[in-house]
């Protein structure tokens, strides 16, 4: 990204008391930062958006990226595929983070149709799309207000879409979750975050970003109506996974040109 961004280091000095996480105006400078750092895989599952587009979504399909942040998704379509086929709308609750979105599409991406709009993807009336991508966004939603957003999703799918869904999970087996744990916070330690950042942004995210297990999601997207859902991509306690809504979804793949 061309943008200014900042090295995170937002829990780097001892808080008397650590706030709850917030997509506040210092995340918001650093969070190219902090996601490369804090998400394992995270660039190599945003290389696989436009890569899926490719072979899944119609010519000229509408494609949403809710809870948008700073736009990657859309960039990383855009960076793939060529601007007449798509169109995305970008949906985040941050004003700041749509400000930048919208700054950073224009320099890198000004031919591409993609509009960055704020507002809280619980309540959208959602128009008819090829692909809905969730990067790692539903994992902030209150969990009891997941299943309507998801039933929303489907409903707003055309026939042959596709729903792209990244989140942070959790194992069922305690001990295995314990060794992925471990593991995740060794993974910051090799990308350089210390043992107080590690511990203070544990605090700072207990009840606001709340996993749920593979097998939850499976069942909530099954629940909804989606004939296949396949999990893709996993590094450590970090997941994708593509849910088709309709059956022959899979032999339905088309080639990469070829228009639908
Ligand atoms: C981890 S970030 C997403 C990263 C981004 N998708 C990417 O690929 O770079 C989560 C985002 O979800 C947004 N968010 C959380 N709850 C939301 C809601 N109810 N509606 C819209 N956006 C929401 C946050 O403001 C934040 O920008
Ligand atoms: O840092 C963590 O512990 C995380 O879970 C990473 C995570 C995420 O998964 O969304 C949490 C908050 C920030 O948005 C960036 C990354």
């Amino acid at each position: 990204m061309t943008d200014a961004s900042y090295r995170d280091a937002i829990f780097s000095t001892p808080l008397d008391r650590v706030a709850s996480f917030s997509f506040d105006e210092r995340v918001v400078a650093c969070f190219p930062d902090m996601v490369r750092r804090s998400i394992p895989g995270y660039g190599q599952i945003l290389g696989m958006f436009g890569v899926i587009a490719e072979r899944h979504l119609r010519h000229a399909a509408h494609v949403y990226d809710l809870g948008c942040s700073l736009g990657a998704v859309g960039l990383a379509l855009a960076g793939r595929l060529p601007a007449e086929a798509f169109e995305l709308t970008g949906v985040d609750l941050s004003l700041t983070m749509i400000g930048r979105a919208r700054e950073i599409a224009a320099a890198e991406s000004p031919d591409h149709r993609m509009q960055f709009v704020e507002g809280d993807i619980r309540h959208l009336d959602y128009r008819a799309s090829g692909m809905i991508v969730l990067n790692f966004t539903l994992q902030f939603l209150p969990p009891a207000d997941r299943d309507a957003v998801i039933d929303k999703l489907f409903a707003a799918l055309e026939p042959g879409g596709i729903l792209v869904l990244s989140e942070k999970i959790v194992a069922e087996d305690e001990q295995e979750n314990a060794w992925l744990v471990e593991r995740y916070h060794d993974f910051k330690r090799a990308n350089g975050y210390s043992e107080m950042e590690i511990s203070q942004k544990r605090t700072a995210l207990e009840n606001v970003l709340v996993p749920d297990t593979l097998a939850a999601h499976h069942a909530r997207l099954t629940q909804a109506g989606f004939s296949r859902v396949t999990t893709w991509f996993q590094y450590l306690n970090f997941a994708s996974l593509v849910a088709f809504k309709d059956k022959d979804a899979l032999i339905g793949a088309k080639a990469a040109t070829q228009d639908a």
